[in-house]
């Protein structure tokens, strides 16, 4: 509650209006798309699931429970008795939940979230003893051989297949993912109950501000043997992968050597992906390339590499985009690739849009005081561009230990020409004021505001050294599921954390979620976010307006009528694990008349057979929980606090970092 009122002192000084409106992004909306044509849609129950428990939609309004429509649903996996949802969990008196095992599920849970019993025991549904959807559906496969074909390159999935056709098995497509084969992982120390798992070499700092927070992967070496790809995509990926998933299992191999960084990677796609073949004397190199290893326990570790990457990502994109004789052929593949329609949905085309919008303006970073020098040490290396200015690391002697050094993030607020001074002024004040007084071990940590010697602010925070999200969905194709699902529930603790401080972010995307290289994720970048309930209000500020990127913007924010900013996070959140699991978008943008593949996905939620991106996971409880998530009705999405209740997110086991923060 302190930290409530940090903010809203704070901000009630700048004005409500100042924060909520600042930095929006504000797009026409057409006038004939109206809320309740996609309302009417999505709410229509399929004949299918018209016999079971019945949810009311979550109020995010005043917490007047809307019992109008017993039909609706909101179908989320039954919390555990003592977890039931009440309704003081949500935002004072907001949600209530009162399943009536009478009444009429929707198609989400119909088939497979509701147990034969449910009736009898009085639970909406039960999905842990249920089949899924279909028997016969593309699952993604725990256990497949090393792809038969070396050469295919990550362009087969992220380009190539539609959205909606099944894909052959989520390895096949995945070029750079490892097969979750049995007979390709390693369980460290198997025949003991004690994970090995590397050790850091340094506790990190508190401020996560240092260089000693964890063994640093060598580069992934880059074969000139492997099966050239002329799509430049394909060969960034294949350049800045790192092999994806080590499972580290010992068991059906002799355990002579407990060392901690001992594997036994012969896992095919690993690879292919570097080109560098599995042997024994790399075995050491293979784990230490690892991005994500699973130990017997069924717990996990990340090891990513310090972000350089988008620099490096950028040069090459260039390099590529450039010119040069030699890579002509590349350069027509990248213009088919373009044109080709699925492409649309790819996290790499929207960067490859937004390049060349980017300013770089490393020269010009202004120069800062002496004050700040002693404070943060000097500004050196660029680690990350946004629309506003370059990140820098600031490196300072750390004055406990003179050979080691704290290293800071320091992000450049720099003004663009069009941008009237108080514009600026809001924008940067709405991010500081909001980032400094949040402190979750999932949300970056602000330290400081500094004008440099221009008149430019510069935000001082934490640094996160392994990158954004989003940098590392494109570098690996895709995730893998649990790497994936401890993002995600890192992801919804922070937001979670972020609403019951009266606080939107208003603009969730990968691009937007840090990481540091134990695979610990923060939420970053406040410039839209929105103070919806000052320390003193019980209720919540509705708003209206469009912010974000199109991809993660909820449909409601299309239409003229105000809605809950906290739905819109959540909305955005789904998205972000679709995009993990499948590396692409799901649409467009969440606009029927203009989005056919969000045209399908009103149509097909509705359909037992479900949207096939969301079909092909295979755990009933993470679909069901997804289209929860993405329910186009606001009322009846799930709240983050529902979401970390939900069977699923409960069910995900949160590597020690992530947990930690660091
Ligand atoms: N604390 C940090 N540690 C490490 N890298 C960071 C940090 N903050 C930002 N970056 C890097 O800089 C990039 C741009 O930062 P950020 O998104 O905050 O800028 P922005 O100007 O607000 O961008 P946009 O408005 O386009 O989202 C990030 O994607 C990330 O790669």
């Amino acid at each position: 509650m302190d930290r409530v009122e940090d903010i809203s002192s704070k901000v009630a000084s700048l004005g409500v209006d100042s924060v909520k409106n600042a930095s929006k992004q504000v797009v026409d909306i057409p006038k004939h798309h109206h809320h309740s044509d996609e309302d009417a849609n999505a709410e229509r129950l399929p004949a299918s699931s018209s016999s079971n428990g019945d949810a009311v939609p979550v109020e995010y309004n005043n917490g007047i429970a809307n019992n109008e429509d017993p039909g609706k649903q909101m179908n989320y996996e039954e919390p555990l008795e003592s977890d039931k949802l009440r309704s003081n969990d949500n935002y004072g008196a907001q949600m209530v939940h009162s399943p009536d095992p009478s009444a009429t599920p929707s198609r989400i849970g119909s088939v497979d979230a509701i147990a034969p019993n449910s009736s009898a025991t009085g639970q909406q549904h039960n999905t842990t003893s249920k089949p899924p959807i279909s028997q016969n559906k593309t699952k993604e496969p725990t256990a497949m051989p090393p792809p038969t074909k070396p050469s295919r390159t990550p362009t087969s999935f992220m380009l190539g297949a539609p959205p909606h056709s099944k894909p052959q098995t989520s390895a096949a497509h995945s070029p750079i993912v490892t097969p979750a084969s049995s007979a390709s992982v390693s369980r460290a120390n198997s025949s003991s109950n004690t994970p090995h798992k590397p050790t850091p070499t340094a506790a990190p700092n508190p401020n996560g501000a240092t260089n000693n927070n964890g063994p640093v992967p060598a580069p992934t070496p880059i074969s000139t043997t492997a099966t050239p790809s002329k799509n430049p995509v394909s060969r960034l990926q294949r350049i800045f992968s790192q092999s994806s998933v080590n499972r580290q299992n010992n068991k059906n191999k002799p355990s002579a050597n407990t060392n901690t960084e001992e594997t036994n990677s012969t896992n095919g796609s690993e690879t292919g992906a570097s080109g560098v073949p599995n042997s024994s004397s790399s075995a050491n190199q293979n784990a230490k390339l690892s991005r994500f290893t699973v130990y017997d326990d069924g717990s996990h570790t990340h090891q990513l590499r310090p972000a350089k990457r988008q620099e490096k990502l950028g040069k090459m994109l260039k390099d590529f985009l450039a010119g040069s004789s030699k890579k002509r052929e590349e350069e027509r593949a990248a213009k088919e690739a373009a044109a080709d329609s699925q492409h649309q949905l790819s996290l790499v085309q929207s960067w490859i849009n937004g390049y060349g919008q980017e300013k770089l303006a490393d020269k010009n970073f202004g120069k800062v005081s002496a004050s700040f020098v002693e404070k943060y040490g000097r500004c050196q290396e660029v680690i990350g561009r946004g629309a506003f200015g370059v990140v820098r690391i600031s490196h300072k002697v750390d004055p406990q230990n003179s050979r080691s050094e704290l290293l800071y993030a320091v992000k450049e607020f720099r003004r663009k020409p069009t941008e009237s001074q108080k514009k600026y002024t809001k924008r940067l004040t709405s991010e500081f004021c909001i980032s400094s007084s949040l402190r979750h071990p999932n949300v970056i940590h602000t330290l400081d505001l500094i004008q440099d010697n221009k008149g430019d602010y510069c935000e001082v925070m934490e640094l996160c050294s392994g990158g954004d999200l989003y940098t590392l969905i494109m570098a690996a194709g895709r995730l893998e599921p649990m790497e994936a699902d401890c993002f995600f529930k890192q992801l919804m603790r922070g937001v979670d954390y972020l609403h019951d401080m009266g606080v939107a972010h208003r603009d969730l995307k990968p691009e937007n979620l840090l990481l540091t290289i134990n695979g610990s994720i923060k939420i970053t970048d406040f410039g839209n976010g929105e103070c919806f309930r000052m320390a003193w209000e019980k209720e919540a500020h509705m708003t209206c307006g469009l912010c974000g990127s199109a991809p993660y913007i909820a449909p409601e924010e299309y239409t003229e009528n105000e809605f809950d900013p906290r739905a819109v996070d959540v909305w955005a959140c789904g998205v972000i694990y679709m995009a993990m699991r499948t590396g692409r978008h799901l649409w467009r943008v969440a606009k029927k008349s203009e989005d056919e593949f969000y045209a399908k996905y009103l149509m097909d939620r509705k359909d037992e057979s479900g949207y096939e991106p969301i079909e092909m996971l295979e755990r009933s409880r993470c679909r069901n929980t997804l289209y929860n998530i993405l329910h186009p009705n606001p009322s009846y999405r799930l709240t983050a606090k529902q979401i970390m209740k939900s069977e699923w997110v409960r069910s995900i086991k949160l590597c020690e970092y992530g947990s930690a923060g660091l």
